[in-house]
């Protein structure tokens, strides 16, 4: 469970995110919005990358906001970015194993947490092969290898379905899908595709100029008409 109360972020006068109070409890959850709302804010302020003007965040039993960002990683916190952080020069295991180096894992440990996350995203064959020979979707499942190797509490994707096909989307779906069961984390999606978040997560939260419009099971969430409002830009209907 991740209890967020009252986050406000400004730069100068745009706040980008103003006072958002949520909980979020469900093995995956989307945060949507139109560009510009806050959904990649709302993830920096988790992983540390921005410290809010006030709030705090408590999940799993520890207060967040107080750790700086190399603990909250080595606490458990995960994420993918919009603009891809593999590295070229490194092969598929080193490129995931870096995350793993921070555990102080002994070496047969980290070899299993690393075999386990390379077999868990599809790359067991390709651990060897240095990443700048890879498609964008072997990519895309090398970063959610390193986000889910390591026993994580929390990950969080920004757009990971960015500029994949119809077939990688449904190969991307199921991984989204079995994290939990793989290492028992809770994973943030932030996406546009609506067909991705309402296929992979229980419940959603909108984001609307940094403002929370609504939070709860996604099906409710996507019918509701304030929301369909933030989208179309259409008024609320009665
Ligand atoms: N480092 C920054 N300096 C100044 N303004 C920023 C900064 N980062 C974000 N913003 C502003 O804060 C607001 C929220 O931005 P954010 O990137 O969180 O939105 P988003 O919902 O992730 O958008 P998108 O869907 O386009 O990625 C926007 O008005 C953006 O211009």
């Amino acid at each position: 469970m991740i209890s967020i109360s009252d986050i406000t972020v400004a730069f100068g006068g745009v706040r980008a995110l103003n006072k958002v109070s949520v909980d979020l409890s469900d093995p995956v959850v989307g945060i949507i919005g139109p560009n510009g709302a806050g959904k990649t804010t709302f993830l920096n302020v988790l992983s540390g990358f921005i410290t809010p003007l006030s709030g705090s965040i408590r999940a799993f039993g520890s207060e967040i906001l107080p750790m700086p960002p190399h603990r909250r990683s080595r606490w458990g916190i995960r994420r993918s970015f919009q603009k891809e952080q593999v590295v070229d020069e490194l092969t598929i295991e080193d490129n995931v194993g870096v995350v793993l180096d921070s555990l102080g894992l002994g070496s047969a440990e980290r070899e299993r947490h690393l075999a386990a996350a390379l077999e868990f995203c599809g790359l067991s064959a390709l651990r060897k092969t240095r990443a700048g020979g890879l498609n964008a979707f072997e990519r895309r499942m090398t970063e959610i290898a390193r986000c889910a190797a390591g026993k994580p509490k929390i990950l969080m994707l920004d757009e990971p379905g960015a500029g994949l096909s119809q077939i990688e989307m449904d190969r991307l779906r199921q991984v989204i899908l079995d994290i939990h069961s793989f290492n028992g984390a809770m994973t943030l999606l932030i996406d546009h595709d609506v067909d991705l978040i309402q296929a992979v997560c229980s419940s959603t939260m909108v984001l609307d100029f940094g403002s929370l419009v609504v939070a709860g099971p996604t099906r409710d969430v996507l019918s509701d008409p304030r929301v369909r409002a933030v989208y179309l830009g259409v008024e609320e209907v009665a």
